[in-house]
């Protein structure tokens, strides 16, 4: 198992910095786990993603996965955004390779990952169609799948089902659950869907604005109980995740009246 750990990191943009946007964060993600991060508008939910991806440095502390200190981005951490740029003029299938034909796999191995890529997204049936021909949902889990490619220990999503009508985010938060069980990939999720990040997450990170700093960091398991066959409805009904919504919504929203 694997470590994916944000080390007492402080991070300012800027140069010189300006006042910090994260302070102190110390958060570590197992590639077991699926940690969901919530938090106000501008509380620092990207920039923390964007640190765990190396897109950014920290200005005091260190990003490291079992000691390794992250340097910049790398295949072992992919990341998938709510706008995921696919070519519009490739297939599915060719979107999902692209990454496979730059790294120079051959061919046969190539379509092979591919397909099964492509199987595990549910999308086998509509590799050859191009990308305007898909779904808002379709093309979101050909970015997952392209992101999966590399065989990532981790998946850094920010805001994924973001874009997706309310029918198809509820099949979509689903899909990735039984997602993270088959790929074996820690994920962490930035999301505005406090219901989401409870569904979903083992652990559901509470993030404070001004500067950005961990406010509550919960276990969970109602996205394990969907796993082991609760449906979504009878578990989302529950007084045990309608409290603990209850609670998030509080952490949340008390943080008005400290800014
Ligand atoms: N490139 C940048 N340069 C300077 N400041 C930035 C930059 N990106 C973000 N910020 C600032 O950093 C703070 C945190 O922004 P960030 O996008 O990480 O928050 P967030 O919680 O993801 O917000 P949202 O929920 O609105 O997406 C904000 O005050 C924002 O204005």
């Amino acid at each position: 198992m694997y470590k994916l750990h944000i080390d007492k990191v402080t991070f300012a943009y800027g140069s010189p910095p300006s006042a910090p946007v994260l302070a102190d964060i110390d958060l570590s993600i197992g590639s077991d786990e699926f940690v969901a991060v919530v938090g106000r508008s501008g509380s620092g939910k990207t920039s923390l993603l964007s640190l765990a991806a190396g897109f950014l440095k920290p200005t005091a502390g260190r990003v490291h996965i079992d000691g390794r200190t992250v340097e910049g981005p790398s295949a072992e951490r992919a990341v998938v955004f709510q706008d995921d740029a696919l070519f519009p003029w490739l297939t599915a299938r060719q979107n999902v390779g692209f990454a496979l034909k730059l790294r120079g796999v051959p061919k046969p191995e190539r379509d092979r990952r591919v397909n099964e890529l492509l199987a595990h997204v549910d999308l086998a049936a509509s590799g050859d169609k191009a990308i305007w021909e898909l779904s808002g949902g379709m093309r979101q889990r050909v970015g997952i799948a392209r992101a999966l490619a590399a065989d990532p220990e981790f998946l850094l999503m920010d805001e994924p089902l973001g874009a997706l009508d309310a029918l198809t985010r509820e099949r979509m938060q689903e899909f990735l659950l039984h997602l993270w069980q088959d790929s074996g990939a820690g994920v962490l999720l930035i999301t505005h869907g406090i219901e989401e990040a409870l569904f979903l997450a083992t652990r559901v990170v509470v993030l404070a604005p001004d500067p950005g700093r961990v406010v509550a960091d919960i276990a969970v398991d109602f996205g394990r109980r969907f796993l082991r066959g609760d449906t979504s409805r009878a578990i989302k009904s529950d007084p045990a995740f309608v409290a603990t919504r209850e609670r998030l919504r509080d952490l949340i929203e008390l943080q008005d009246f400290e800014v």
